[in-house]
């Protein structure tokens, strides 16, 4: 696995809008809560975590933007799904577009990694409702992982080397 880790790694964070990708983003990489507006169009930094390198691109989620996330597909080892845990009503929603991806051929070889965000607000969807809902164990034909966490806070697993770790190929990775 050595030589694959020192590559770049493509990360594209994507979800619906208002999810929580843009404040994820900074708060990996900088452990700090940054004010966001809706994105248009995408932001992408880079996060170096003990010599592997992710290049991470945060693509705008609102619904007329929906249509242009596959232009971000090519070469792209994992997909982070962030979904808003409040949001039961758009939950439909994030699930079309999380089985549209899974079935793109450019995604074929990458990995989901889905962020259940905002359970620090009361009543929020918990990780086994959201998965229940998305059918997640009937996903057969990519890795996936899904977690809780709080992008204000960092807390539950939004720490980068904890959250992709799960990955065979970072498995050197220590989890601390
Ligand atoms: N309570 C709570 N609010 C959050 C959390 N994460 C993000 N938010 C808030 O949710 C709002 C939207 O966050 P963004 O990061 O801009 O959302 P986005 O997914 O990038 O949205 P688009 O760029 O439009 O696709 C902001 O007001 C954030 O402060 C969280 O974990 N808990
Ligand atoms: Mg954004």
């Amino acid at each position: 696995m050595g030589e694959l880790c020192f590559k770049e790694h493509k990360v594209i964070i994507v979800g619906l809008d208002n999810a929580g990708k843009t404040t994820i983003l900074y708060q990996f990489l900088m452990n700090e809560v940054v004010h966001t507006s809706p994105t248009i169009g995408s932001n992408v930094e880079e996060i170096i975590l003990r010599k592997t390198h992710f290049l991470m691109w945060d693509i705008g989620g609102q619904e007329t933007l929906r249509s242009t996330w596959n232009t971000y597909y090519s070469n792209t080892e994992f997909v982070i799904l962030v979904i808003d845990s409040t949001d039961r009503e758009r939950l439909t929603v994030t699930k079309e577009e999380l089985y549209k991806m899974l079935a793109h051929e450019d995604l074929q070889n990458a990995a989901v990694l889905i962020f259940a965000n905002k359970q620090d607000v009361k009543n929020s969807m918990t990780t086994s409702e959201i998965s229940k809902f998305l059918t997640l164990s009937a996903i057969k034909d990519h890795p996936w992982h899904i977690q809780g966490c709080c992008a204000l806070t960092g807390e539950g697993s939004c720490g980068l080397p904890s959250s992709l770790a799960w990955h065979g190929c970072l498995g050197h990775l220590a989890v601390d």
